[in-house]
């Protein structure tokens, strides 16, 4: 994959950059809150993704040769390039778990570091997280009505170039089972799973020998395609005998893949058809254009589909582009910081923060997650953050912290799940997020307040700015 250096940023952070490095304030410490602002799809809720990918970047981040040439060309200053030849990510962040159910406007990550390196790693940190938040929430709305059944990413093809090597370790984290992109498996510890293409019928003589080619070449890992010419006159019917051929020589026909027209009724039909010549084992996969729309509309019309390969609207994140998660300074140095803005919902909260999730007494999610200035006494009481007369008691429920420290001073503290760890931390607090909050149509809205103590400090430094 693509070596990612410091010149993976945007040009803004590199001019900043060396204003703080020349005027002598590079090394101030700041804090930054990474946090998005609305759920995408409509939906209730996030799935966090891309953290460990992101700190086993920042920790072997440096400026090549490449880079500094590159900036020198460029005319940055001399001084400035020297520190960045020497340049290390030094800072301190605590997260969120990977894998974790996030909500809009509360700190997800919080990063401490002087103020020049918690800068230039702002796009980069906002590149990973975003993308891979949206894709993990993506296919946890496709797990989420699939019903158990096996969820294939096949989205390589049409992903957004090299995001697509993202989104396949992202669809994981979201509940998918496997994935088609070899390069993905390689690097994220995955098998990686397939059927054939069209193309390969094609290119033979007639279908039946295709079938007959093709289970000789992988007689315990054969997947049929059976709609290239018609998929109940002849792609049905050929598997059928190739998968009874399969099992005289003690071998087993998987699947048969079904990629175009009524995906219900030809599963229906191609079921029916499999058992009636006693391959009842035989399973059913299908794609074409699949979402969670339509993986819950099949399975409400009881298509006996037991895997779904899914691509473009997956790796994509049909029809939202992008996770609108942003990075905002909210302390220099300890001072406080804010920024105010004409839109209420825009107005930045101050100081390094603390979030707490409450729980009811059955041990699953109350609804509300509290933010507090990090350190303060347990929070009892949480404020609608825009609306003062809308609060919430929580001295009652138990309060779970979920920043916690995962790099320090530049190096990972925190110990590096592998991916299935985390698709399980996934399934393991979706069981515990109500349905109301799950739903597609108008999901109930997680409340997200803040402490007392924050609410007037950020009162305070609004009545400042003012006056
Ligand atoms: N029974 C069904 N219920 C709901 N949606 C379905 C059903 N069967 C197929 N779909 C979905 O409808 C969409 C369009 O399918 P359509 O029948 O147009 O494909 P097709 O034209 O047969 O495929 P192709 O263009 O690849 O030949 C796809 O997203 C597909 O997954
Ligand atoms: O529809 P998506 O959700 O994006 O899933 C991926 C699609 O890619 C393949 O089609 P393609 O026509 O590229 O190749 P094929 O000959 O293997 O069908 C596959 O058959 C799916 O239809
Ligand atoms: O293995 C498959 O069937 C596959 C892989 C990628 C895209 N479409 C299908």
């Amino acid at each position: 994959m693509m070596d990612i250096t410091g010149t993976y940023t945007d040009q803004y952070q590199l001019a900043m950059g060396q204003v703080y490095f020349l005027s002598g304030r590079k090394d101030q410490t700041a804090v930054f809150d990474y946090f998005f602002r609305k759920n995408p799809f409509k939906g209730g809720y996030t799935v966090f993704a891309g953290l460990h990918e992101l700190l086993k970047v920042l920790e072997k981040l440096r400026f090549d040769a490449e880079d500094l040439s590159f900036l020198r060309f460029q005319g940055m200053h001399p001084d400035f390039l020297a520190y960045l030849k020497g340049f290390r990510f030094q800072g301190t962040i605590h997260a969120c778990r990977e894998g974790d159910l996030v909500f809009p406007t509360r700190p997800v990550v919080r990063v401490e570091a002087p103020l020049i390196e918690a800068q230039l790693i702002e796009t980069l940190l906002l590149n990973m997280l975003n993308f891979q938040s949206l894709i993990a929430t993506k296919a946890s709305r496709m797990q989420r009505v699939a019903q158990g059944r096996t969820l294939i990413d096949f989205g390589l093809r049409r992903a957004q170039g090299l995001g697509g090597y993202h989104a396949s370790r992202a669809a994981v984290i979201g509940g998918f089972a496997a994935t088609s992109n070899v390069r993905a498996a390689r690097d994220f510890g995955l098998a990686p799973s397939g059927t054939m293409a069209h193309s390969f019928i094609q290119s033979c003589a007639d279908e039946l020998t295709a079938f007959r080619q093709f289970a000789e070449g992988w007689p315990d890992n054969c997947v049929l395609l059976v709609d290239t010419y018609d998929t109940l006159k002849s792609g049905v019917p050929n598997a059928i005998t190739v998968g009874k051929e399969m099992a005289r020589r003690g071998h087993r026909l998987k699947a048969i893949r079904l990629d175009s027209g009524d995906l219900a009724y030809l599963a229906q039909r191609s079921r029916a058809m499999l058992d009636a010549a006693g391959l009842h084992d035989v399973k059913i996969a299908a794609s074409n254009q699949l979402d969670e729309y339509v993986i819950k509309s099949l399975l409400e019309q009881e298509a006996p589909i037991d895997l779904f390969g899914v691509g473009t609207n997956l790796v994509t994140g049909q029809p939202d582009a992008a996770l609108d998660g942003v990075y905002k300074l909210a302390a220099v140095d300890g001072q406080p910081l804010i920024k105010i803005s004409e839109n209420v919902e825009k107005i930045t909260l101050p100081h390094a923060k603390q979030v707490f999730r409450a729980f009811n007494g059955e041990g699953r999610f109350l609804g509300a997650d509290a933010v507090g200035i990090a350190g303060e006494p347990p929070i009892t009481m949480m404020h609608h953050p825009f609306m003062p007369h809308k609060s919430f008691p929580l001295a009652d429920c138990p309060l779970e912290p979920l920043l916690t420290p995962v790099m320090k001073q530049g190096r990972i503290v925190a110990d590096s799940p592998d991916l299935p760890a985390i698709a399980d931390f996934c399934r393991s607090r979706l069981a515990l997020l109500p349905a109301e909050y799950q739903r597609f149509e108008n999901p109930h809205i997680y409340k997200v307040g803040i402490s007392t103590r924050l609410r007037d400090a950020r009162d305070r430094l609004i009545a400042e700015h003012k006056s």
